[in-house]
Protein backbone atom coordinates (compact mmCIF):
# COMPACT_ATOMS: atom_id res chain seq x y z
CA UNK A 1 0.00 0.00 0.00
CA UNK A 2 1.02 3.54 -0.51
CA UNK A 3 2.32 5.64 2.17
CA UNK A 4 -0.84 7.54 4.34
CA UNK A 5 1.42 10.84 3.62
CA UNK A 6 1.52 10.54 -0.19
CA UNK A 7 -2.41 9.37 -0.39
CA UNK A 8 -3.12 12.00 1.60
CA UNK A 9 -0.97 14.51 -0.54
CA UNK A 10 -2.55 13.17 -4.01
CA UNK A 11 -5.95 13.75 -2.36
CA UNK A 12 -5.33 17.64 -1.40
CA UNK A 13 -4.68 17.02 1.96
CA UNK A 14 -1.34 18.78 1.91
CA UNK A 15 -0.29 22.07 2.44
CA UNK A 16 2.66 22.43 5.34
CA UNK A 17 4.42 19.45 7.27
CA UNK A 18 6.78 19.46 9.98
CA UNK A 19 9.39 16.83 8.88
CA UNK A 20 7.91 15.34 5.66
CA UNK A 21 10.48 12.69 5.54
CA UNK A 22 10.46 11.76 9.46
CA UNK A 23 6.54 11.71 9.50
CA UNK A 24 6.63 9.01 6.37
CA UNK A 25 8.95 6.92 7.95
CA UNK A 26 6.75 6.81 11.16
CA UNK A 27 3.67 6.22 8.52
CA UNK A 28 5.57 3.46 6.75
CA UNK A 29 6.75 1.52 9.73
CA UNK A 30 3.22 0.99 11.36
CA UNK A 31 -0.01 2.28 12.88
CA UNK A 32 0.46 6.01 13.82
CA UNK A 33 -2.36 7.80 15.65
CA UNK A 34 -3.33 11.03 14.88
CA UNK A 35 -5.94 13.82 15.19
CA UNK A 36 -8.13 16.74 14.00
CA UNK A 37 -9.95 18.50 16.56
CA UNK A 38 -13.24 20.29 16.01
CA UNK A 39 -14.76 23.09 18.12
CA UNK A 40 -18.58 23.01 19.03
CA UNK A 41 -19.54 26.59 18.38
CA UNK A 42 -22.41 25.50 16.36
CA UNK A 43 -25.13 22.53 16.91
CA UNK A 44 -23.06 20.72 13.77
CA UNK A 45 -20.65 20.70 11.45
CA UNK A 46 -20.72 22.28 8.30
CA UNK A 47 -19.21 21.60 4.86
CA UNK A 48 -15.87 23.71 5.87
CA UNK A 49 -15.36 20.99 8.35
CA UNK A 50 -15.16 17.88 6.15
CA UNK A 51 -12.03 18.23 5.23
CA UNK A 52 -10.92 17.55 8.48
CA UNK A 53 -13.40 15.00 8.66
CA UNK A 54 -12.34 13.01 5.57
CA UNK A 55 -8.40 13.81 6.75
CA UNK A 56 -8.87 11.71 9.50
CA UNK A 57 -11.33 8.77 7.17
CA UNK A 58 -8.54 8.69 4.73
CA UNK A 59 -5.84 8.48 7.71
CA UNK A 60 -7.99 5.19 9.04
CA UNK A 61 -8.73 3.43 5.40
CA UNK A 62 -4.99 3.94 5.17
CA UNK A 63 -4.40 1.22 8.17
CA UNK A 64 -3.85 4.04 11.01
CA UNK A 65 -5.96 5.22 14.20
CA UNK A 66 -7.58 8.37 13.78
CA UNK A 67 -8.83 10.55 17.02
CA UNK A 68 -11.33 13.01 16.82
CA UNK A 69 -11.47 15.17 19.40
CA UNK A 70 -14.40 17.79 20.35
CA UNK A 71 -13.38 21.04 21.76
CA UNK A 72 -15.68 21.07 24.63
CA UNK A 73 -12.46 22.65 26.42
CA UNK A 74 -11.15 24.94 23.95
CA UNK A 75 -14.78 26.25 22.86
CA UNK A 76 -14.85 28.03 25.97
CA UNK A 77 -11.60 30.23 25.18
CA UNK A 78 -12.45 30.57 21.09
CA UNK A 79 -9.81 30.11 18.44
CA UNK A 80 -8.48 33.43 17.02
CA UNK A 81 -6.75 31.70 14.13
CA UNK A 82 -8.60 33.24 10.57
CA UNK A 83 -10.94 35.35 12.84
CA UNK A 84 -11.03 39.25 12.72
CA UNK A 85 -13.62 39.82 15.34
CA UNK A 86 -13.82 37.95 19.12
CA UNK A 87 -15.94 34.95 19.05
CA UNK A 88 -19.41 35.15 20.44
CA UNK A 89 -19.19 33.46 23.93
CA UNK A 90 -21.65 30.35 24.29
CA UNK A 91 -22.92 28.82 27.82
CA UNK A 92 -22.15 25.87 29.22
CA UNK A 93 -25.33 24.23 28.26
CA UNK A 94 -25.34 24.91 24.28
CA UNK A 95 -21.73 23.73 24.59
CA UNK A 96 -22.57 20.58 25.65
CA UNK A 97 -25.53 19.86 23.11
CA UNK A 98 -23.29 21.18 20.39
CA UNK A 99 -20.59 18.40 21.90
CA UNK A 100 -23.36 15.96 21.64
CA UNK A 101 -24.58 16.64 18.75
CA UNK A 102 -20.92 17.14 16.65
CA UNK A 103 -20.22 13.34 18.09
CA UNK A 104 -22.84 12.14 16.50
CA UNK A 105 -22.10 13.64 13.52
CA UNK A 106 -18.49 12.35 13.38
CA UNK A 107 -19.39 8.86 13.66
CA UNK A 108 -21.22 8.57 10.55
CA UNK A 109 -17.98 8.95 8.93
CA UNK A 110 -15.51 6.90 11.60
CA UNK A 111 -15.85 3.48 13.01
CA UNK A 112 -15.63 3.95 16.68
CA UNK A 113 -17.16 1.27 17.79
CA UNK A 114 -14.66 -1.40 16.69
CA UNK A 115 -11.81 0.95 18.94
CA UNK A 116 -10.76 1.86 15.45
CA UNK A 117 -11.14 5.51 15.99
CA UNK A 118 -11.08 7.27 19.27
CA UNK A 119 -13.32 10.15 19.92
CA UNK A 120 -12.70 12.42 22.81
CA UNK A 121 -13.90 15.35 24.59
CA UNK A 122 -11.17 17.64 25.58
CA UNK A 123 -13.46 19.43 28.89
CA UNK A 124 -12.32 15.81 30.58
CA UNK A 125 -8.65 17.73 30.72
CA UNK A 126 -9.00 21.55 30.20
CA UNK A 127 -11.94 21.94 32.68
CA UNK A 128 -10.10 20.28 35.53
CA UNK A 129 -7.44 22.53 35.17
CA UNK A 130 -5.25 24.13 37.77
CA UNK A 131 -4.75 27.84 36.90
CA UNK A 132 -1.02 27.92 38.43
CA UNK A 133 -0.13 24.39 37.74
CA UNK A 134 -0.54 25.13 34.29
CA UNK A 135 0.96 27.75 34.21
CA UNK A 136 4.07 26.51 35.41
CA UNK A 137 4.03 23.03 33.43
CA UNK A 138 3.01 24.48 30.50
CA UNK A 139 2.82 28.67 30.74
CA UNK A 140 6.77 28.39 31.46
CA UNK A 141 7.54 26.60 27.63
CA UNK A 142 6.39 29.26 25.96
CA UNK A 143 7.45 32.32 24.59
CA UNK A 144 5.28 35.37 24.55
CA UNK A 145 8.00 36.91 21.99
CA UNK A 146 7.69 34.12 19.73
CA UNK A 147 3.78 33.51 20.02
CA UNK A 148 3.58 37.45 18.58
CA UNK A 149 5.19 36.62 15.37
CA UNK A 150 2.68 33.79 14.78
CA UNK A 151 0.50 34.16 11.78
CA UNK A 152 -3.05 33.92 13.48
CA UNK A 153 -1.87 36.26 16.25
CA UNK A 154 -0.55 39.22 13.37
CA UNK A 155 -3.40 39.70 11.85
CA UNK A 156 -5.40 40.54 14.75
CA UNK A 157 -2.58 42.78 16.41
CA UNK A 158 -4.09 45.41 14.69
CA UNK A 159 -8.11 45.35 16.11
CA UNK A 160 -6.77 43.84 19.23
CA UNK A 161 -6.67 40.34 20.62
CA UNK A 162 -8.11 39.90 24.04
CA UNK A 163 -5.90 37.93 26.84
CA UNK A 164 -8.57 34.65 26.76
CA UNK A 165 -7.54 34.24 23.05
CA UNK A 166 -4.37 34.74 23.67
CA UNK A 167 -4.48 31.56 25.91
CA UNK A 168 -6.00 29.27 23.08
CA UNK A 169 -2.56 28.29 21.47
CA UNK A 170 -1.38 26.81 25.11
CA UNK A 171 -4.52 25.12 24.97
CA UNK A 172 -4.57 23.25 21.84
CA UNK A 173 -0.84 22.71 22.26
CA UNK A 174 -1.73 20.91 25.45
CA UNK A 175 -4.46 18.77 23.94
CA UNK A 176 -1.78 17.37 21.93
CA UNK A 177 0.58 16.78 24.51
CA UNK A 178 -2.29 15.00 26.30
CA UNK A 179 -3.19 12.60 23.40
CA UNK A 180 0.81 12.01 22.82
CA UNK A 181 0.63 10.95 26.61
CA UNK A 182 -2.45 9.18 26.77
CA UNK A 183 -2.30 7.80 23.11
CA UNK A 184 1.18 7.64 21.52
CA UNK A 185 -0.58 10.65 19.38
CA UNK A 186 2.20 12.23 17.13
CA UNK A 187 0.44 13.38 14.51
CA UNK A 188 -2.13 16.90 14.76
CA UNK A 189 -3.56 18.06 11.48
CA UNK A 190 -5.92 21.05 10.23
CA UNK A 191 -6.36 23.37 8.43
CA UNK A 192 -3.85 25.67 7.64
CA UNK A 193 -5.49 28.57 9.44
CA UNK A 194 -4.62 26.13 12.07
CA UNK A 195 -0.44 25.90 11.39
CA UNK A 196 0.64 27.96 14.60
CA UNK A 197 -1.59 25.88 16.90
CA UNK A 198 -0.39 22.62 15.61
CA UNK A 199 3.36 23.64 15.90
CA UNK A 200 2.87 25.08 19.17
CA UNK A 201 1.86 21.39 20.05
CA UNK A 202 5.11 19.57 18.52
CA UNK A 203 7.17 21.89 20.03
CA UNK A 204 5.81 21.19 24.00
CA UNK A 205 6.35 17.31 22.88
CA UNK A 206 9.71 17.76 22.00
CA UNK A 207 10.85 20.01 24.79
CA UNK A 208 8.70 18.26 27.73
CA UNK A 209 8.42 14.63 26.08
CA UNK A 210 11.76 15.25 24.47
CA UNK A 211 9.78 13.12 21.70
CA UNK A 212 9.23 13.73 17.55
CA UNK A 213 5.37 14.82 16.72
CA UNK A 214 4.20 15.62 13.46
CA UNK A 215 2.01 18.37 12.18
CA UNK A 216 0.19 18.41 8.64
CA UNK A 217 -2.28 21.11 7.17
CA UNK A 218 -4.07 21.31 4.08
CA UNK A 219 -5.21 24.22 2.06
CA UNK A 220 -8.46 26.35 3.39
CA UNK A 221 -10.41 25.27 0.34
CA UNK A 222 -12.09 27.84 -1.72
CA UNK A 223 -14.28 27.15 -4.66
CA UNK A 224 -13.06 28.43 -8.24
CA UNK A 225 -14.67 31.48 -7.30
CA UNK A 226 -12.45 32.28 -4.73
CA UNK A 227 -14.88 32.04 -2.19
CA UNK A 228 -13.92 30.13 1.30
CA UNK A 229 -15.81 26.53 0.82
CA UNK A 230 -19.30 26.01 2.95
CA UNK A 231 -20.95 29.01 2.84
CA UNK A 232 -23.13 30.23 0.39
CA UNK A 233 -25.36 33.35 0.08
CA UNK A 234 -27.88 31.78 2.30
CA UNK A 235 -24.84 30.79 4.44
CA UNK A 236 -23.06 27.40 6.04
CA UNK A 237 -23.65 24.05 4.49
CA UNK A 238 -24.68 22.66 7.65
CA UNK A 239 -24.45 18.56 8.04
CA UNK A 240 -27.72 18.21 9.94
CA UNK A 241 -30.27 17.25 7.49
CA UNK A 242 -32.45 19.38 9.81
CA UNK A 243 -30.68 22.61 9.19
CA UNK A 244 -29.83 22.04 5.18
CA UNK A 245 -32.05 19.17 3.86
CA UNK A 246 -30.63 16.17 2.00
CA UNK A 247 -31.32 18.10 -1.34
CA UNK A 248 -29.93 20.98 -1.00
CA UNK A 249 -26.93 19.22 0.15
CA UNK A 250 -27.30 17.20 -3.06
CA UNK A 251 -27.60 20.39 -5.14
CA UNK A 252 -24.77 22.19 -3.20
CA UNK A 253 -22.40 19.75 -4.72
CA UNK A 254 -24.32 18.78 -8.07
CA UNK A 255 -23.66 22.46 -8.99
CA UNK A 256 -19.75 22.67 -8.39
CA UNK A 257 -18.12 24.43 -11.02
CA UNK A 258 -16.27 22.49 -13.44
CA UNK A 259 -12.49 23.36 -12.23
CA UNK A 260 -13.43 21.92 -8.89
CA UNK A 261 -14.77 18.42 -9.98
CA UNK A 262 -11.93 16.77 -9.66
CA UNK A 263 -10.47 18.15 -6.37
CA UNK A 264 -13.75 17.67 -4.92
CA UNK A 265 -13.92 14.06 -5.99
CA UNK A 266 -10.47 13.40 -4.42
CA UNK A 267 -10.95 15.27 -1.44
CA UNK A 268 -14.44 14.14 -0.58
CA UNK A 269 -14.96 10.98 -1.48
CA UNK A 270 -13.23 7.26 -1.14
CA UNK A 271 -13.04 6.76 -5.34
CA UNK A 272 -10.36 5.58 -6.69
CA UNK A 273 -7.88 8.39 -7.96
CA UNK A 274 -7.83 6.59 -11.39
CA UNK A 275 -11.02 6.78 -11.44
CA UNK A 276 -11.54 10.55 -9.92
CA UNK A 277 -8.90 11.84 -12.87
CA UNK A 278 -10.79 9.66 -15.16
CA UNK A 279 -13.76 11.66 -13.94
CA UNK A 280 -11.99 14.69 -13.51
CA UNK A 281 -10.85 15.08 -17.30
CA UNK A 282 -14.23 14.80 -19.19
CA UNK A 283 -15.36 17.98 -20.18
CA UNK A 284 -18.68 20.13 -21.24
CA UNK A 285 -22.18 18.23 -21.22
CA UNK A 286 -19.74 15.28 -19.66
CA UNK A 287 -18.29 16.63 -16.84
CA UNK A 288 -22.49 16.67 -15.47
CA UNK A 289 -22.49 12.61 -14.64
CA UNK A 290 -18.80 13.52 -12.70
CA UNK A 291 -20.85 16.08 -10.71
CA UNK A 292 -23.55 13.52 -10.44
CA UNK A 293 -21.31 11.42 -9.03
CA UNK A 294 -19.72 13.47 -6.41
CA UNK A 295 -22.98 14.67 -5.00
CA UNK A 296 -24.14 10.94 -4.96
CA UNK A 297 -20.74 9.57 -3.34
CA UNK A 298 -20.57 12.75 -0.70
CA UNK A 299 -24.87 12.71 0.21
CA UNK A 300 -24.38 9.28 1.00
CA UNK A 301 -21.52 9.73 3.13
CA UNK A 302 -23.45 12.41 5.30
CA UNK A 303 -27.06 11.29 5.14
CA UNK A 304 -26.59 7.53 4.03
CA UNK A 305 -27.62 6.08 0.54
CA UNK A 306 -31.41 5.80 0.54
CA UNK A 307 -31.56 9.44 1.12
CA UNK A 308 -28.79 10.16 -1.76
CA UNK A 309 -30.64 8.41 -3.86
CA UNK A 310 -33.95 10.18 -3.15
CA UNK A 311 -32.07 13.41 -3.69
CA UNK A 312 -30.61 12.56 -6.65
CA UNK A 313 -34.01 11.69 -8.15
CA UNK A 314 -35.49 14.81 -7.03
CA UNK A 315 -32.92 16.72 -8.86
CA UNK A 316 -33.36 14.49 -11.72
CA UNK A 317 -36.29 15.06 -12.14
CA UNK A 318 -36.77 18.42 -11.56
CA UNK A 319 -34.17 19.14 -14.33
CA UNK A 320 -35.52 16.39 -16.82
CA UNK A 321 -37.15 16.90 -20.02
CA UNK A 322 -41.15 18.19 -19.16
CA UNK A 323 -40.03 19.24 -15.87
CA UNK A 324 -38.71 22.91 -14.82
CA UNK A 325 -36.69 22.77 -17.81
CA UNK A 326 -33.88 23.51 -15.51
CA UNK A 327 -35.45 26.98 -14.22
CA UNK A 328 -35.03 27.55 -11.03
CA UNK A 329 -37.28 26.60 -8.88
CA UNK A 330 -40.31 28.91 -8.09
CA UNK A 331 -39.90 30.28 -4.49
CA UNK A 332 -42.38 31.97 -2.38
CA UNK A 333 -41.14 33.99 0.91
CA UNK A 334 -43.43 33.64 3.95
CA UNK A 335 -43.60 36.75 6.98
CA UNK A 336 -42.92 34.20 9.77
CA UNK A 337 -44.18 36.89 12.08
CA UNK A 338 -47.61 36.63 10.20
CA UNK A 339 -48.36 33.48 11.49
CA UNK A 340 -47.62 32.77 15.05
CA UNK A 341 -49.25 29.50 15.58
CA UNK A 342 -47.83 27.97 12.05
CA UNK A 343 -49.75 28.22 8.80
CA UNK A 344 -51.79 24.99 7.85
CA UNK A 345 -50.30 23.31 4.75
CA UNK A 346 -53.74 23.85 2.39
CA UNK A 347 -53.35 27.49 3.24
CA UNK A 348 -49.66 27.30 2.19
CA UNK A 349 -50.67 25.45 -1.05
CA UNK A 350 -52.85 27.46 -2.36
CA UNK A 351 -50.44 30.58 -1.02
CA UNK A 352 -47.93 29.02 -3.65
CA UNK A 353 -50.35 28.79 -6.46
CA UNK A 354 -49.39 25.04 -6.27
CA UNK A 355 -53.19 24.56 -6.32
CA UNK A 356 -55.76 26.87 -7.01
CA UNK A 357 -58.07 26.02 -3.62
CA UNK A 358 -57.92 24.26 -0.58
CA UNK A 359 -60.30 21.71 -2.01
CA UNK A 360 -57.70 20.69 -4.72
CA UNK A 361 -55.04 21.07 -2.71
CA UNK A 362 -57.15 18.26 -0.12
CA UNK A 363 -57.58 16.24 -2.95
CA UNK A 364 -53.85 15.98 -4.38
CA UNK A 365 -53.04 14.98 -0.73
CA UNK A 366 -55.21 12.57 -0.70
CA UNK A 367 -54.01 11.00 -3.80
CA UNK A 368 -50.36 11.20 -2.46
CA UNK A 369 -49.62 13.71 -5.18
CA UNK A 370 -47.73 16.32 -2.47
CA UNK A 371 -44.20 15.67 -1.23
CA UNK A 372 -42.38 17.67 1.58
CA UNK A 373 -38.37 17.70 1.48
CA UNK A 374 -39.15 14.99 -0.17
CA UNK A 375 -41.38 13.27 2.32
CA UNK A 376 -45.06 11.94 0.97
CA UNK A 377 -47.52 14.49 2.98
CA UNK A 378 -50.59 12.15 4.24
CA UNK A 379 -51.97 14.36 7.12
CA UNK A 380 -54.41 16.96 5.07
CA UNK A 381 -54.32 19.25 8.29
CA UNK A 382 -50.60 18.98 8.95
CA UNK A 383 -49.91 22.73 10.13
CA UNK A 384 -46.37 24.28 9.32
CA UNK A 385 -44.52 25.30 11.96
CA UNK A 386 -41.89 28.33 10.15
CA UNK A 387 -39.29 28.21 12.92
CA UNK A 388 -38.81 23.96 11.66
CA UNK A 389 -37.87 25.01 8.71
CA UNK A 390 -36.06 28.19 9.13
CA UNK A 391 -32.74 27.31 7.91
CA UNK A 392 -33.73 24.15 5.92
CA UNK A 393 -36.19 25.69 4.04
CA UNK A 394 -38.96 23.85 2.84
CA UNK A 395 -39.50 22.21 -0.92
CA UNK A 396 -42.69 21.20 -2.00
CA UNK A 397 -43.14 18.31 -4.89
CA UNK A 398 -46.46 18.12 -6.70
CA UNK A 399 -46.90 15.39 -8.44
CA UNK A 400 -43.37 14.29 -10.02
CA UNK A 401 -42.30 17.12 -12.02
CA UNK A 402 -43.70 20.72 -10.83
CA UNK A 403 -41.62 22.22 -7.61
CA UNK A 404 -41.83 25.27 -5.13
CA UNK A 405 -39.53 26.31 -2.10
CA UNK A 406 -40.83 28.62 0.16
CA UNK A 407 -38.44 30.84 2.57
CA UNK A 408 -39.63 32.01 5.82
CA UNK A 409 -38.37 35.06 6.85
N1 LIG B 1 -13.16 25.87 3.35
C1 LIG B 1 -12.48 25.17 4.23
N2 LIG B 1 -11.51 24.34 3.83
C2 LIG B 1 -10.80 23.62 4.72
N3 LIG B 1 -10.98 23.66 6.04
C3 LIG B 1 -11.93 24.47 6.50
C4 LIG B 1 -12.73 25.26 5.64
N4 LIG B 1 -13.60 25.97 6.38
C5 LIG B 1 -13.34 25.64 7.66
N5 LIG B 1 -12.33 24.73 7.75
C6 LIG B 1 -11.72 24.15 8.96
O1 LIG B 1 -12.69 24.07 9.97
C7 LIG B 1 -12.31 24.84 11.11
C8 LIG B 1 -13.48 25.64 11.59
O2 LIG B 1 -13.82 26.52 10.55
P1 LIG B 1 -14.49 27.90 10.75
O3 LIG B 1 -13.69 28.72 11.70
O4 LIG B 1 -14.81 28.44 9.39
O5 LIG B 1 -15.81 27.43 11.42
P2 LIG B 1 -16.85 28.30 12.03
O6 LIG B 1 -16.32 28.83 13.30
O7 LIG B 1 -18.09 27.49 12.07
O8 LIG B 1 -17.00 29.42 10.91
P3 LIG B 1 -17.03 30.97 11.05
O9 LIG B 1 -15.60 31.38 11.18
O10 LIG B 1 -17.63 31.42 9.76
O11 LIG B 1 -17.88 31.21 12.26
C9 LIG B 1 -11.17 25.74 10.66
O12 LIG B 1 -10.20 25.91 11.65
C10 LIG B 1 -10.64 25.07 9.44
O13 LIG B 1 -9.45 24.36 9.73
N1 LIG C 1 -8.72 25.20 16.89
C1 LIG C 1 -9.46 24.29 16.03
C2 LIG C 1 -10.18 23.22 16.77
C3 LIG C 1 -9.28 22.41 17.68
C4 LIG C 1 -9.52 22.36 19.04
C5 LIG C 1 -8.68 21.66 19.91
C6 LIG C 1 -7.59 20.96 19.37
O1 LIG C 1 -6.76 20.26 20.22
C7 LIG C 1 -7.34 20.98 18.02
C8 LIG C 1 -8.19 21.72 17.16
C9 LIG C 1 -10.46 25.09 15.17
O2 LIG C 1 -10.84 26.15 15.53
O3 LIG C 1 -10.87 24.62 14.16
Amino acid sequence: MANALDLLKERGFFKQVTHEDELRNALASGEVTGYVGFDPTADSLHVGHLMGIMGLAHLQRAGHRPIALVGGGTVMIGDPSGRTELRQMLSVEVINRNAERIKKQLSHYLDFESGRALLVNNADWILPLNYIEFLREIGSQFSVNRMLTAECFRARMERGLSFIEFNYMLLQAYDFLVLHRKYGCILQMGGDDQWSNILAGTDLIRRLEGKEAYGLTWPLLTTASGKKMGKTEAGAVWLDPAKTTPFDFYQYWRNTHDDDVERFLACFTFLPMDEVRRLGALRDKEINEAKKILAFEVTKLAHGEEEARKAQETAERLFAEGGQGGAAVPVTKVQRAAYPAGIPLLDLLVLTGLVPSKKEGRRLIDQGGLQLNQKPVTEVGMIIQPQDYQESGLLLQKGKKVFHKVEFN
